[in-house]
């Protein structure tokens, strides 16, 4: 079981919470490291953090941003999550350097751009025996309506993943077929993974991942043992849970 649960009601919108706790766990690590080490997701919450991400007051030349999960397509694709980043976020900010950012290299083929990430991240953390797992400081993960974070997808044999950091995936049910992804052991080992689900779209499976802790469930399997598990959501997204569903825990 996680370390530590909380689970965020925010009205309307998520962006303001999402974002405030991505500023205070980055001030807080660089307060005690001289790293900031984060996972980005695509979909909604790349759009939250591309929107809001420039006006966070932190020393972004300390910060490495990293992705959950990546669609192996040409950046100039709408579906590429760096593609999303590079366009809505650097295109426009002189903050933020382009240098802190770790690309998947699309270019490759799935299984070699996998391979690939999984070096640039052991790289990153210095970390080179194949047992060593890195700890990521902040894992930012989206809910799919289906319950699938990253692209770890319902009942896909990637969820017994036990060894592979990054696995590639070439039938993601959901598209783009082609992607890579961090696994649950890497997920698991991270310091704080928080989840933000917007739109009443999600009260359902929110529920079942909150609430019921349906294991089938990707998301469900999502809880690190040593670090923090945070839910954010509004409003909409929340309608099925009463109270603070982590009141005992
Ligand atoms: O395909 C994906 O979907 C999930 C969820 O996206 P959302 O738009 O429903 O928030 C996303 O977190 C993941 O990175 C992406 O590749």
């Amino acid at each position: 079981m996680a370390h530590k649960r909380a689970f965020y009601r925010t009205g309307d919108a998520i962006c303001d919470e999402i974002l405030g706790l991505l500023e205070k766990f980055a001030n807080e690590t660089l307060g005690k490291q001289d790293k900031f080490r984060v996972g980005v997701s695509g979909g909604s919450l790349a759009d939250i953090l591309c929107e809001g991400m420039s006006d966070l007051r932190s020393d972004f030349s300390k910060w490495q941003i990293f992705f959950c999960d990546e669609r192996v397509v040409p950046i100039s694709d709408k579906e590429s999550t760096w593609g999303i980043f590079k366009r809505d976020l650097l295109d426009h900010c002189d903050i933020i350097p382009e240098s802190i950012f770790f690309p998947v290299n699309s270019s490759l083929e799935v299984n070699e751009a996998a391979a690939d990430y999984e070096r640039k991240i052991r790289d990153a953390f210095g970390v080179s025996k194949p047992e060593e797992i890195p700890s990521f400081d902040l894992l930012i993960l989206g809910i799919g309506p289906d319950g699938h974070t990253a692209s770890l997808f319902p009942g896909h044999p990637l969820l017994d993943e036990k060894t592979k950091l990054i696995a590639p995936i070439d039938n993601s049910p959901k598209p783009p077929p082609k992607r890579v992804t961090m696994t649950l052991p890497l997920i698991n080992n991270a310091k704080v993974c928080l989840f933000g689900a917007q739109g009443g779209g999600k009260a359902e499976i929110l529920k079942k991942i909150v609430v019921d802790r349906d294991s089938s469930l990707p998301a469900t399997l999502v809880e690190p043992p040593k670090g923090e598990l945070i839910f954010v959501a509004c409003d909409n997204a929340a309608a099925l849970i009463e109270g603070d569903p982590f009141r005992r825990s």
